[in-house]
């Protein structure tokens, strides 16, 4: 059975249903352009909710420090995904924080995935997302998938996730299709942008559970 990340969770009844229903990691946005970003109060606050067996995930778009660090202490990460991110830049981070780094790739090409290979020694797992149309004010969380054709045969350099336009109808599929040994969602638990829907995160939880 994969690993399922619920990500963008911004209510303790929400936070709470994912938890209820199984997720085992956790995401919360600090990305002020996204609906999904959280000050870090409100980390602190639903953070203090989530028990030490499901991963705190911190969702970050090529942060500074100070971000880092204080996203780190208030929701006591354990876990910091990054998009949009040098190696290097994720070398330093890790090394700083001494959290686990997950580097999210942004596939719309099999030349796409390549990328991945760069992160080894750097990111504890990769995130195959899909590539946000350019001008988009996110690099994910938009709904939009790829072709996960794109992932057969791939020889994959580290641990991985699928992510990208995954909901209740499509998860099942997607964990048959390319065998991801985590799935991660966002807008497809949604009813609106940034607004997480209790009844989304079960059903998705539960077609999660192959
Ligand atoms: O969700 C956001 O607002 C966000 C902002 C900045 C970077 C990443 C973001 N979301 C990540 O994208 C995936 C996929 O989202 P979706 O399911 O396609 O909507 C999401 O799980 C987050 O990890």
């Amino acid at each position: 059975m994969p690993l399922a990340k619920i990500c963008g969770l911004s209510t303790p009844e929400t936070l709470d249903a994912a938890l209820r229903h199984g997720a085992s990691h956790i995401g919360f946005v600090f990305f002020p352009p996204s609906s999904r970003h959280l000050d870090f109060a409100q980390a602190e606050r639903l953070t203090a909710r989530v028990p030490g067996s499901v991963g705190r995930v911190g969702v970050f778009v090529d942060p500074d420090d100070d971000t880092v660090e204080r996203a780190v202490t208030s929701g006591k990460l354990d876990i910091l995904q990054l998009h949009k991110t040098t190696p290097a830049r994720m070398a330093a981070i890790r090394a700083r924080t001494g959290r686990q780094t997950w580097a999210a790739v942004a596939v719309k090409t099999r030349a796409n995935l390549g990328a991945a290979r760069g992160f080894i020694g750097t990111a504890d797992r990769i995130l195959y997302d899909a590539k946000t149309p350019d001008g988009a004010s996110l690099p994910g969380g938009m709904g939009l998938r790829f072709d996960w054709a794109l992932l057969d045969g791939f020889d994959h350099p580290l641990p991985w996730a699928l992510s990208g336009g995954l909901d209740p109808g499509n998860v099942a599929e997607a964990i048959r299709r390319t065998g991801a040994p985590l799935v991660d969602v966002s807008s497809g638990v949604e009813s609106a942008p940034g607004v997480k829907d209790v009844d989304k995160i079960a059903a998705f939880l539960k077609a999660a559970q192959l």
